[in-house]
């Protein structure tokens, strides 16, 4: 099995090499192959997806994504900078099915920003429609206006757009995950002001009646990004599109005590699948060596699981994320008083202890 390594810029190599020393442990033969990407592929080869890094993702059975983005890229033209190549990638490969579950382990319900009591259990699943919206749409651009409020002066402008079929299939990958859980979906929209909410709306309602053992319920974005802190548990899984999506994720991650906690896969039609931590490069704490690796090494759990059909090595790494934190080992964003604050290198170094016991 080929696993194609995309560290990426800040702390991307660090948190990687953490996963990476991870399924080494685990004793299959990978075939692991690294290559730059992000600001990383843009020094390297004057673009952030070089045409040899895109071209390894493509054969690879699988992908380990780090982070990209770096401030000194900023007044690069758009397409050179390094977020293109997580986007490049999520469409070049059809990566329509981001999967982010927010588990609060009951270790971390001190380091939640919310009451112990309304984070303990909680376990939902965002399900994000990746490549379409008002990411992906045309016509964006900065132009000077003709009409408007202000004739004559700059304005810029994207597209929000969604077709039917990229809401039925988001929508059934949604459903079907709802069936392993606890058979409840919620939609949610804007559907009050947005058309491209309309059609979402009306056809996950439909879409619905071939699911009718799965309960769906709508909610708009604004208050569902409410109810994200009143009562979490309240959700089970969360189906939305592009951006609704990216936003109401990382607002659920600090639900878990922190975004280093938050992984996430990304699946075509076939499962084939891109697995990268929900959060970015963290440019602030780069180099330091006290990133939280755990998103990553979960994400390369469900890389085990959804694509590499590695279910029980996956859950011996979930296990062993487990042991860590219930030993007291923190990173410094999920560190709370009377527990052990360690640095990137030593969590990822007792995750390895934790398999190997
Ligand atoms: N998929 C991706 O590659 C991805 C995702 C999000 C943001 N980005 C990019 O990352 C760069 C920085 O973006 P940002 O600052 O808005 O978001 P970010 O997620 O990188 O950081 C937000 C905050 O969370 C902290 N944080 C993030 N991951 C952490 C970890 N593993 N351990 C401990 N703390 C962690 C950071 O220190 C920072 O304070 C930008 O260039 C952005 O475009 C990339
Ligand atoms: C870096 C950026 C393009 C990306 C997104 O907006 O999808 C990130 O925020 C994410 O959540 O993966
Ligand atoms: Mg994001």
């Amino acid at each position: 099995m080929k696993i194609a390594v995309l560290p990426g810029d800040g702390i991307g190599p660090e948190i990687i090499a953490e996963a990476k020393l991870v399924l080494d442990a685990l004793g299959e033969s990978f075939e692991i192959e690294e290559a730059p990407v992000g600001g990383a592929g843009y020094k390297a080869s004057g673009h952030p997806l070089p045409d040899a890094t895109l071209k390894l993702a493509k054969e690879a059975d699988a992908i380990l994504f780090g982070s990209v983005g770096d401030f000194q890229f900023d007044n690069l033209p758009r397409e050179l900078r390094p977020e293109q190549a997580i986007l490049g990638l999520r469409k070049h490969l059809s990566l329509f099915a981001n999967l982010r579950p927010a588990i609060c382990y009951k270790e971390l319900t001190a380091a939640s920003s919310l009451k112990p009591e309304i984070v303990a259990g909680l376990d939902i699943l965002i399900v994000r429609e990746l490549n379409g919206d008002v990411y992906f749409g045309s016509p964006k651009g900065i132009r000077t206006s003709t009409d408007g409020l202000f004739p004559g002066t700059r304005e810029g402008f994207d597209t929000m757009r969604y077709s039917e079929p990229e809401v039925i299939r988001i929508g059934h990958v949604a459903f079907n995950a709802a069936r392993k859980r606890q058979r409840r979906l919620c939609s949610v929209d804007k559907s009050n002001v947005l058309e491209t909410s309309q059609l979402w709306r009306d056809v996950m309602t439909e879409l619905g009646k071939e699911y009718p053992d799965v309960e769906l319920t709508h909610m708009y974005v604004d208050n569902a990004a409410m109810q994200l802190v009143r009562a979490p548990k309240a959700f089970d899984v969360v189906v939305t599109g592009n951006l609704f999506g990216d936003i109401l994720s990382d607002e659920a991650s600090m639900l878990t005590g922190s975004i280093g906690m938050l992984p996430s896969a990304s699946l075509d039609a076939n499962n084939k699948g891109l697995y990268e931590p929900s959060h970015g490069s963290a440019p602030d704490i780069a180099g330091k060596g006290i990133a939280n690796p755990l998103a990553t090494i979960l994400s390369a759990a469900m890389m085990l699981r959804y694509t590499l059909g590695l279910e029980a090595q996956a859950a011996r790494i979930e296990n062993a994320v487990q042991t860590v934190l219930s030993q007291g080992y923190r990173t410094g964003d999920i560190f709370t008083e009377g527990t052990k604050k360690v640095g990137t290198r030593e969590m990822g170094q007792a995750v390895l202890n934790a398999l190997a016991d």
